[in-house]
Order: structure tokens, then C-alpha cells, then sequence
């Protein structure tokens, strides 16, 4: 607490802070403390507590804390409860005073910000956790803050190779961050490192590399009145796909990339019965296992495909394919989705209006996207479906846990209800859990609608209602991709 208590030392960070200078980050040399301004404000103070406290505080967090695993389309990564709910925990509860009584009238005093309460809570992330592209906006959030503990030997301060860096986000005129990351800042035992929460705050935590150590920080917010930027954030929105009419100009001939049986009256029969019960179906082995073998290799190999990343960060990150440049089998592949033959056929698969004298506007959208470590998609209203759609996602060079999608239903609010996706598998954990816990588990078995599971070659066809969402899961670099990157066609239909 040595470094807040200095009259010059808050002074000096109250006129960095107040003064907005260029890039050059402000230091004092005495002390340490850095504020950067770009691509936003933020303050690091190194050493906060007096040496050696982080070692006991990291013992209780290891020992006494109860955690539990986060997981869903933006994160993973275990967190406690509110330090305010921590009895049993006294290095923790003094902690939390110490944010109360000390850190919260300081803070006032450097940012000129009226702050009225303090919500904090423990963070671990292990290797391959993550928290994706985010800006903390929420009703009365007005200081972000993080407190790093790594008090291990030789690794105080991290390195780039063990990941887990807080990541900061430049945003462009509609405050939408963009690629690439434009700063980092590796975990350091003992800083403390603060933000103002607003419209162009955005940041993520790397994914972590090292199995060595977790990355353990207490970290919260500083709450005030309400954030004006939250309430002028309500209006933003994610970009949409753009639909486009069927091509009439290509005809491609179905009988020569098509599977034999996918074409035949009894299977097109089957298809359409189960997609009506389920709402689904994999059509395994669905192009002629040539075409597939000559459209991965070409996907793999030639170098003159053009790919480009798929922003803005905090709606997805990963490359699609500039259609202007496919050709050979890629291409044709391609053409067939937004042939009339394909709508044509998916109205045989579905009894949809996509095709013939009463499908009167009939649409699709197609995108070829390449997948690799570090890529995802989270929920957001681009992915909402304003309408029934019916989607196609087709798989190439799959591997197991990559580009894994997750449909999940409309009604409940999404993020938290998914939070426990994947909790309690082993049949111990189920048995301890309380009533509450239970009724979470239910809500969030209910969400998940479907999860699809890439396997090469399968063509998956899902009917999706409206106000249905989906994402695509985070690849960790935990996920092998011995064979390169995986490969899919997802295509959207529409009446
Ligand atoms: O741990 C960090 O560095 C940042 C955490 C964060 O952004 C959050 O929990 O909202
Ligand atoms: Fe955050």
C-alpha cells in the first residue's frame, strides 16, 4: 500500500491521468507507475502491497477459495465469488477492505470519478483459458481494475511464450475493436493495473500457453452512477450477412459432385421426415469422395486463394475466403450452393419455399471460412436469425474440437445461462450439488439446442426458428491441427 499513500506519487498520476498526451506512455521513474493513452487510458502501479504478502494471499486463493469453471462462447476460466462473501477467507476479506477504504478514495482523487462501491472476485485461468474481446460496459461500472499474483520464482513477471497477456483493442469511428491487438501487458505479481469503462474500452485476455503456472488475479469494478456510454451503447449493432438471389446463370450438374443416394426420391423422403421431427440431420460422405479429396487439397495448397480476417474482434475472428479468387473445384463447390439446383434440391430435403411457383424471394448466404488456433465466434445479434433460416455446414479437413458449433435457443438471457456448459460431468460433483445448482443445470440443458461436431465431408442441415443463435467455439492451442487448418462452408437459407 506503500506506493498510494505518496502525496507525489498520487499527484503526479492525477496530471498524467487529467492530461491526454500522445503515444508515449507516462512513467515516474521513482515509483514505476505507467499510464498509457493509447488506444485508451490505462494505469499500471507496480508493487501495491508490501513485499511478500502475494505468497500468503496466493496460498488462500489456492487453498480456501471455492471456484468454479466459467465457460461459454467469450471465456473459460474458473472465478470465485464476490470477496464480499468470503468469511472463511481473511487475506481475501482485507483485501476487499483494503479496495473499500483505500483504493476506492484514492481512485477518486486520481480520476476525478465519484465512486460509490466496490464489486471484486478471484480469477484463475489454467492452460488454454481465455476471456475473448469484451468492454466491460454495464450499467454503473466505472473503473475497471485487476490485481496480478504470481509470486513464483523466476516467474513474477510473465513471458510472451506463457500467454495470458490483458490485450488492448483500438476501436474504429463506430467503436467497433479491430485486429490487430494493440497492446499487451503479461501478468506481474503485485500490479495493479486500471481503466475507465467505456464505449472504446475493449480488451481480452490471451489465451494461457504455459501448464507451468495459472494466471491468478482478484480483479472488479469500480461502480458509480450509471455509465452514460452504456446507455448510448444499447444501439450498436453487429454487422449482418448479406443474402443474395440464387444464381440462374450456373448450372452445375448435381449427378456429377453429389453423393449417388442424396439424390435418389426415397432418401430425399427420409431426409425431409427426420429434418421435420429433429430440425437437423448430417448427411454423412455427401460430395463424391473425389470432388471432396481435390477441394481439400486445393484448399491446403494454393497459395493464390485469397483469405482475409473477419472482424470486428468482438463478434468473431476468422478468415473467409474472397470469393473472386476460387476456382478448379473450390469454385464449383461454391457455385452449387447458390445454384437453383441446391435450392431445388434443399426443397426436396425440406418442403421449404425455396424453390418452384411458391418460393417467391428466395435467398442464400455463402462464405467459405478457414479456421485456426485462436479463432471463434461469439453470440451477438448478427447471429441472431430474424427469420427461420436453414442452414448448411459442411466440413473440410475437420478435426476433433475445431470449429465446433453450438446452437442455442432464444428464450432465456444467453450468456449466463450457458455459463455451466460442460460442469459436472463426473457423476461425484452431480451428487453435492444443491437444488439451486440443479435448476442452472436444467436451464442450461435447455439452451444448448445442438452442438455439431465437425466431420469431413458431412453435410450437417439445420432448421433453425427465429431468435435462435448460434457460435463458434474458441480453437485453443490445445486442440491439435497436426493436418492445417480446418475448412467450412456455411451456407444460410431463406424463403
Ligand atoms: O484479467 C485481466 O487481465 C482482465 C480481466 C477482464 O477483463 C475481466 O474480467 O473483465
Ligand atoms: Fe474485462
Amino acid at each position: 500500500m506503500a506506493l498510494i499513500r505518496k502525496k507525489d506519487v498520487t499527484q503526479w498520476l492525477q496530471t498524467a491521468w487529467s492530461t491526454k498526451q500522445a503515444t508515449q506512455p507516462a512513467h515516474d521513474d521513482k515509483t514505476g507507475a505507467q499510464i498509457y493513452s493509447e488506444p485508451f487510458q490505462i494505469c499500471l502501479l507496480p508493487e501495491l502491497l508490501t513485499q511478500g504478502r502475494t505468497q500468503a494471499l496466493v496460498h488462500e486463493m489456492i487453498n480456501k477459495v471455492h471456484w468454479s469453471r466459467k465457460q461459454m462462447d467469450l471465456y473459460e476460466f474458473y472465478q470465485s465469488t464476490d470477496l464480499s462473501n468470503m468469511a472463511e477467507c481473511h487475506l481475501l476479506t482485507n483485501f476487499l477492505q483494503l479496495l473499500r477504504k483505500q483504493v476506492r478514495p484514492w481512485l477518486e482523487e486520481v480520476t476525478g470519478l465519484k465512486l460509490d462501491y466496490v464489486s471484486a472476485s478471484c480469477s484463475m485461468y489454467t492452460c488454454g483459458d481465455y476471456l475473448l474481446v469484451h468492454d466491460d460496459l454495464l450499467k454503473d461500472r466505472q473503473i475497471a481494475f485487476i490485481y496480478y499474483l504470481s509470486p513464483w520464482e523466476g516467474a513474477e513477471e510473465w513471458n510472451e511464450e506463457q500467454g495470458g497477456c490483458l490485450e488492448i483493442f483500438s476501436s474504429d469511428e463506430q467503436c467497433f475493436p479491430q485486429f490487430p491487438v494493440q497492446r499487451k501487458i503479461a501478468p506481474k505479481n503485485n500490479q495493479f493495473a486500471f481503466f475507465k469503462v467505456g464505449a472504446r474500452s475493449f480488451h481480452q485476455v490471451g489465451e494461457v500457453t504455459t501448464f507451468d503456472y495459472p494466471r491468478l488475479t482478484i480483479n472488479g469494478w469500480f461502480h458509480g452512477a450509471t455509465n452514460e456510454a452504456f446507455v448510448a451503447d444499447s444501439s450498436r449493432a453487429f454487422p449482418r450477412l448479406s443474402y443474395l438471389q440464387p444464381d440462374i446463370n450456373n448450372r452445375p450438374k448435381l449427378g456429377l459432385l453429389l453423393n449417388d443416394v442424396y439424390l435418389k426420391a426415397a432418401t430425399c423422403r427420409s431426409i425431409q421426415k427426420r429434418i421435420e421431427e429433429n430440425s437437423e440431420i448430417c448427411l454423412y460422405e455427401f460430395f463424391k469422395r473425389e470432388k471432396f479429396e481435390l477441394a481439400r487439397a486445393q484448399l491446403l495448397n494454393d497459395e493464390t486463394l485469397s483469405w482475409r480476417r473477419q472482424g470486428p474482434a468482438n463478434a468473431h475472428n476468422y478468415e473467409v475466403l474472397d470469393l473472386s479468387t476460387a476456382k478448379g473445384t473450390v469454385e464449383e463447390l461454391l457455385q452449387l450452393f447458390r445454384s437453383n439446383a441446391m435450392f431445388h434440391l434443399l426443397r426436396d430435403f425440406t418442403d421449404l419455399d425455396l424453390y418452384g411457383v411458391d418460393a417467391i424471394t428466395p435467398t442464400c448466404s455463402v462464405e467459405l471460412q478457414r479456421w485456426s488456433h485462436g479463432n471463434y465466434t461469439v453470440l451477438g445479434d448478427g447471429l441472431v436469425s430474424e427469420d427461420n433460416t436453414l442452414d448448411l455446414v459442411y466440413y473440410l479437413n475437420a478435426a476433433e474440437g475445431a470449429a465446433v458449433i453450438t446452437y442455442l435457443s432464444p428464450e432465456v438471457e444467453q450468456r449466463s445461462a450457458a455459463v455451466e456448459n460442460g460442469q459436472n460431468v463426473s457423476g461425484d460433483a452431480e451428487q453435492t450439488l444443491d437444488e439451486e445448482m440443479e435448476e442452472e443445470e436444467e436451464c442450461h440443458d435447455d439452451s444448448v439446442l445442438l452442438t455439431i461436431t465437425p466431420v469431413d465431408n458431412a453435410l450437417n442441415i439445420v432448421y433453425r426458428c427465429e431468435g435462435t443463435t448460434k457460435f463458434t467455439k474458441y480453437v485453443s492451442r490445445n486442440t491439435p491441427l497436426d493436418k492445417g487448418p480446418v475448412f467450412v462452408i456455411s451456407c444460410s437459407y431463406k424463403e
